[in-house]
């Protein structure tokens, strides 16, 4: 096995794994990151090429299909493909003929001894630069819209029935950009000392304009920080820090987050509750050693308890209202995720939406009994679609008349109706769904 070093070998042997052996990207990537020991401005390369490829990957087909006749036959060159035309449409720094001797190089690394590869990968990316972009045409709608921001053409028709044409595009142009390098400072921690801490180790960081006590970093590399060994922060979206924000609660709530892993939630609520308890469940056993890894790095441990469980059969190990606070943080699509989890989009279909849509109705209905009488259960995703959220919603109350929405307010954003859904575009936060519900009287 060869050692693959440069940023651009990293981003290719990730994108084998992810195009073609269907591994996810985000863990592929930090895989490969934390093997190859990059600078940081070649983790930032890899990085963007990985993602930008990925991202693109519906676009960037439609621009070669013309240009490969037959089959590939090595498993490296369709990746390698994609991610130089990724170069060449999106990065215009990178000049063409970088781009080329690039992939002449990759061609001749990961290619087999004698493979006439980079010969074919040289011809096709020549002829692309000279034909330039290809998209069907304007009017020719969802197929337009589904080459320009390389979604599915079934997931273009929903945003557009969702969302109206103009909105929708604007949702999708905002799935294609970056996501950004955000940390949430524990409650434990001094804010003021960990910022200034932050700015003079060059993070940079910018306050979340959704939520208190998140910041975007301006780099990578915060897991390998002090500032995340000592458990001063952690690594979460803004949107995913609102949802236990929902809650009001008090120092000893016992707490049920019914699907915890890898306990992002969990620990913000075992923050809040010094003199209780929270029960982190997860269907997966192999999951629960992140939650109390997290929980013991982020000095919450004596706050956490974990059990291998399905949600669904939750009232066979605990009593009707036993809990003053319960979070359903459900297994979803990940709609709202595509900028870190990009290949979603090509994986996902209607009917995994409505699959998961009554596995997350299951999951609600046995979980609620569990609740005590005036105390708060909060249900969210991180998907955008209607029926995982505001249908599901519906169709619970409907079963449910002794729960009602409750609306609720955190220090920056607030739902009267007890439901907040945040689109992607808003705050270019990850995408996310949060209700809070209460028992009737
Ligand atoms: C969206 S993730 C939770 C993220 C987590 N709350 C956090 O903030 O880090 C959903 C989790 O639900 C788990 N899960 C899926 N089906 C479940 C079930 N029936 N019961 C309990 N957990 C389940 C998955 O293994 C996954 O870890």
């Amino acid at each position: 096995m060869k050692t693959k070093t440069s940023a651009r070998s990293v981003a290719l042997a990730t994108l084998i794994k992810v195009i073609k052996q269907g591994s996810y990207s985000n863990i592929s990537l930090n895989h490969a990151l934390k093997e190859a020991k990059l600078a940081r401005e070649d983790q930032n390369l890899a990085t963007k090429l990985v993602y930008g490829t990925i991202q693109y990957q519906l676009y960037l087909e439609y621009q070669l299909k013309d240009l490969v006749k037959g089959k590939l036959k090595e498993s490296y060159l369709k990746p390698l493909l994609l991610m130089s035309a990724y170069q060449i449409f999106f990065l215009d720094k990178v000049p063409t003929r970088a781009v080329l001797d690039e992939a002449n190089k990759l061609a001749k690394e990961f290619g087999r001894r004698n493979s006439g590869g980079y010969r074919l990968v040289n011809g096709v990316l020549r002829s692309l630069q000279r034909r330039g972009e290809l998209l069907p045409d304007q009017g020719d709608e969802p197929r337009y819209s589904s080459v320009k921001y390389s979604m599915p053409e079934w997931l273009v028709t929903y945003f557009f029935d969702n969302w109206g044409q103009n909105r929708a595009k604007k949702i999708m142009a905002s799935l294609n950009e970056p996501a950004k390098n955000d940390v949430r400072i524990s409650a434990l921690a001094s804010e003021g000392s960990v910022v200034k801490g932050l700015q003079e180790a060059g993070f940079d960081p910018q306050p979340s304009s959704l939520t208190a006590g998140s910041y975007a970093l301006s780099r990578g590399g915060i897991v390998q920080s002090a500032f995340f060994k000592e458990g001063l922060l952690t690594v979460q979206d803004e949107a995913a820090s609102l949802v236990a924000k929902a809650f009001d609660f008090k120092p000893d709530d016992q707490v049920l987050d019914a699907c915890s892993a890898p306990g992002g939630k969990t620990i913000q609520m075992a923050e809040q509750v010094p003199d209780g308890q929270v029960t982190a469940l997860d269907i997966h056993e192999n999951k629960l050693g992140l939650v109390r890894q997290n929980a013991a790095r982020m000095h919450v441990a004596g706050q956490v308890s974990t059990k291998a469980a399905d949600a669904r059969k939750a009232g066979e190990y605990f009593s009707a209202g036993q809990f003053d606070k319960i979070l359903i943080d459900a297994p979803c699509s990940g709609l709202g995720l595509l900028r870190r989890k990009p290949e979603i989009r090509y994986t996902k279909s209607m009917a995994d939406l409505k699959n998961l849509a009554k596995i997350q109705l299951a999951i609600l209905d046995h979980v609620a009994p569990l609740l005590k009488q005036g105390g708060e259960l909060v249900y969210s995703t991180c998907s955008i679609s209607v029926e995982e959220n505001e249908d599901n919603v519906r169709a619970f109350l409907e079963t449910h008349p002794d729960f009602e929405l409750k609306p609720f307010a955190t220090e920056k954003v607030a739902s009267q109706s007890g439901m907040l859904k945040i689109l992607p575009d808003t705050y270019h936060s990850d995408g996310f769904f949060i209700a809070k519900f209460t028992t009737r009287g």
